[in-house]
């Protein structure tokens, strides 16, 4: 039996002592037959008890929280999140007196800075005093508790002297060169609002057309202005003329008027905050379409549109947070030390983003996935007879921790895209410049996965991690070049090894990324003429299995090509003797950018406790590298389909991966993927949406 997909096999109790599995009733349970997968389920009789996993990969209900020491949240603090353990949870104190780091006075804050300070005048006597501390938590309330208000507002008129202190404050900001560029038009008048709120109106409608369908759905539900619902909006503009052609700090820089403007709209805000006052930021406005509208003088430019009024609450969190559009994202992700990549925060060692992301992984959640299973045996359907598709469910409740599981959606197929120097061995009939002409073609829209994405309402991401060719800046396109393409693996290394780890760090941050901006379900897809040779040879490592056995086809090569393609990957072999049990030194000899960015965006994805649907014979082949660096990363993991590659077949066979669709698509791009992704929304959703037993009045048998 594969090892991991022994994972799902049935067992008496979901919790308490770990159940052993019974061998005689495997649901669902992915039997390769004579090295192949299966085309039809191999399902027995549905067991009447519930299904979990052998106890390597659960967690034991009372470990369910992160076993590594995460700071205690503070009350009523639920904005700061520092680490990534926080993502979904609540935040952690900066500011605790008693902790070392965050001394009180400016002589500890000495005693703690270990940086060398050179041609530092001499101080003499103390320091500027700080404020005092209830002054300190006023000021860090303020920042904490300012919501970007849409919903909720009251029509009760804002008095003038209120008015006069927010603008008041909104004219203290800090502006390049003291030039103070800003104006503020108060707009009153139910005309101006109506005209305005027709304009914004239209370019909403525009963005929502221009969203994939899983985005568009959630955006529907989404209020994005109150400017009938305000008293009182302010026009905030810059004047990128104020102050003349001297203007200090301009010259090079000429956005810092905008930026400066945008200062005065931050405080007017947080100065709106601390009189009750709610602030919408609309954004929905073509610039120049307002600037004629509202008469406003040409050479202005529009920094902010804000609707201002008394509100009934504001929200713990961002309104967007609340909805699910988007996740905080945690300030141990954003704060380098020295250099860009060195994350630490102050007082922390800088930590390895991959080594990071590998201690966060965990397995399935066991009371999670214990209740999945009961409540598959209370929905209305003979027990076991959604087959495939409940262990499907059981393992998004065991990794999301939540039971119904989120359905998976709005989905992201992030396309990694790297040239292979093992092109240059005749291993395949298409020239390597197609790899960036089919990347202009996935960012024009044009290419069989954007059909598939556009079905299946998914977002399609291009990720330039080793493209041979330089790219021209594309909206869509994640620009994250390691290298020009890799070496020729049949001469030396495909990459260095810290070239390898930067791409799977590329595949950690895009992971990140998506997630932070709402993503529920990652597929992997990939673009790189060529990398069906290093699928072939990394799998051919990972299974032991010959090259002959594993190496295909790819884009469709003669017998010939094949036997050539064959002895390439084994040459390779000969030269690198890759050892599996050095998965980062393996990908470097033979793998690609692609590959290892595939590795990175699964055990980001695993991290985040979010699935991540595997495509292809590249996907099969990263999943084994990711695997051998975190064995947990498979309870993220589920195989899309399977693909017409033989090395594929191993691949899943190893890692005990069943296929979801499996219909000979041999094509890359995350296409397979896509298909699947509907089956494990569907899966989510029946737990969400089928009655009970008891709840719809069925009589059980
Ligand atoms: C037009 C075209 C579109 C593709 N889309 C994905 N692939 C797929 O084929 C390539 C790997 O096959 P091999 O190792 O044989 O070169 C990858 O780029 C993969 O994504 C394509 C290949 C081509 C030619
Ligand atoms: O099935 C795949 O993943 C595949 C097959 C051929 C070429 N590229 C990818």
């Amino acid at each position: 039996m594969p090892e991991a997909q022994a994972r799902f096999v049935a067992a008496d109790a979901p919790a308490g002592p770990l159940p052993q599995p019974h061998a005689d009733q495997p649901l669902g349970q992915f039997v390769p037959v004579e090295g192949s997968v299966p085309t039809t389920p191999h399902l027995a009789p549905a067991p009447a008890q519930a299904l979990t996993l052998p106890p390597e990969a659960l967690e034991a209900p009372e470990a369910a929280e992160p076993v590594a020491a995460v700071p205690t949240p503070r009350e009523g603090d639920p904005e700061l999140v520092q680490h990534a353990e926080d993502l979904d949870t609540r935040a952690a104190d900066q500011e605790d007196p008693q902790d070392p780091q965050n001394p009180q006075d400016p002589q500890d804050q000495e005693e703690m800075s270990t940086a060398p300070v050179e041609d530092v005048r001499q101080s003499t006597g103390p320091a500027a005093p700080a404020y005092d501390d209830a002054e300190r938590e006023a000021v860090l309330k303020v920042m904490r508790e300012r919501r970007d208000i849409r919903n909720g507002f009251r029509s009760d008129p804002i008095p003038h002297e209120v008015l006069l202190r927010v603008l008041e404050a909104a004219h203290t900001a800090p502006s390049v060169g003291h030039s103070q560029p800003w104006d503020f038009v108060v707009i009153r008048s139910a005309e101006t609002r109506g005209s305005m709120h027709e304009l914004a109106m239209r370019q909403r409608d525009a963005y929502a057309k221009s969203l994939p369908k899983g985005r568009a759905k959630q955006f529907k539900e989404l209020k994005i202005e109150a400017i009938l619902d305000t008293p009182v909006n302010i026009v905030v503009t810059a004047d990128p003329t104020r102050g003349g052609r001297h203007t200090l700090g301009r010259h090079t820089q000429p956005q810092m008027a905008p930026y400066s403007a945008a200062l005065a709209v931050e405080n007017l805000w947080l100065a709106a905050r601390a009189e009750g006052l709610g602030v919408g930021w609309v954004s929905f406005f073509d610039e120049r379409e307002m600037v004629r509208a509202l008469g406003l003088p040409e050479h202005l430019e529009v920094i902010a549109y804000l609707c201002v009024g008394y509100v009934d609450e504001f929200p713990d969190e961002p309104e967007l947070m609340q909805a699910g559009w988007s996740k905080r994202r945690p300030l141990s992700w954003v704060v380098h030390e020295e250099t860009y990549g060195r994350r630490a925060l102050p007082g922390e060692e800088p930590h390895d983003l991959l080594g990071e992301t590998v201690a966060q992984i965990r397995p399935l959640d066991a009371k999670a996935l214990g209740e999945a299973w009961e409540r598959q045996k209370r929905m209305t359907k003979p027990a076991g007879a959604l087959g495939m598709l409940e262990i499907i469910s059981a393992q998004l409740s065991g990794l999301s921790r939540q039971c119904p599981p989120p359905i998976p959606e709005p989905a992201a197929v992030a396309i990694f895209a790297g040239d292979h120097g093992v092109h240059a061995q005749g291993v395949t009939p298409w020239p390597q410049e197609v790899t960036a002409q089919m990347v202009a073609n996935f960012l024009g829209g044009g290419a069989v996965c954007n059909a598939f994405a556009a079905q299946v309402g998914a977002e399609v991401c291009v990720v330039d991690v080793g493209v041979a060719a330089d790219l021209p800046a594309t909206p869509g396109l994640l620009p994250r070049k390691v290298r020009a393409g890799t070496s020729d693996m049949t001469t030396g290394s495909a990459m260095t090894r810290e070239e390898a780890k930067q791409a799977i760090e590329v595949g950690i941050e895009t992971a990140r990324d998506l997630v932070a901006a709402g993503n529920k379900a990652l597929l992997t897809g990939e673009m790189g003429i060529a990398n069906t040779t290093a699928s072939a040879a990394l799998i051919s490592v990972f299974t032991d299995a010959d090259p002959a056995e594993v190496t295909g086809r790819g884009t469709g090569i003669n017998d010939e090509t094949l036997a050539r393609k064959t002895e390439v990957v084994r040459r390779a072999l000969e030269l690198h003797q890759p050892d599996p049990a050095d998965p980062i030194g393996v990908l470097a000899a033979i793998g690609g950018f692609e590959h290892a960015a595939i590795v990175g965006l699964l055990l980001g994805g695993a991290s985040l406790r979010t699935p991540v649907i595997l495509d292809g014979v590249s996907a099969g082949a990263a999943a084994l590298v990711a695997r051998a660096i975190a064995p947990e990363v498979l309870a993220a993991c589920i195989a899309g389909h399977r693909s017409a590659e033989p090395g594929h077949v191993a691949a899943l066979n190893k890692l005990g991966l069943r296929p979801l669709v499996d219909l000979d698509l041999r094509l890359g791009e995350g296409t397979g993927a896509l298909l699947a992704l509907p089956l494990v929304q569907s899966t989510a959703r029946a737990m969400h949406e089928v009655a009970t037993f008891d709840s719809a009045g069925v009589t059980e048998k």
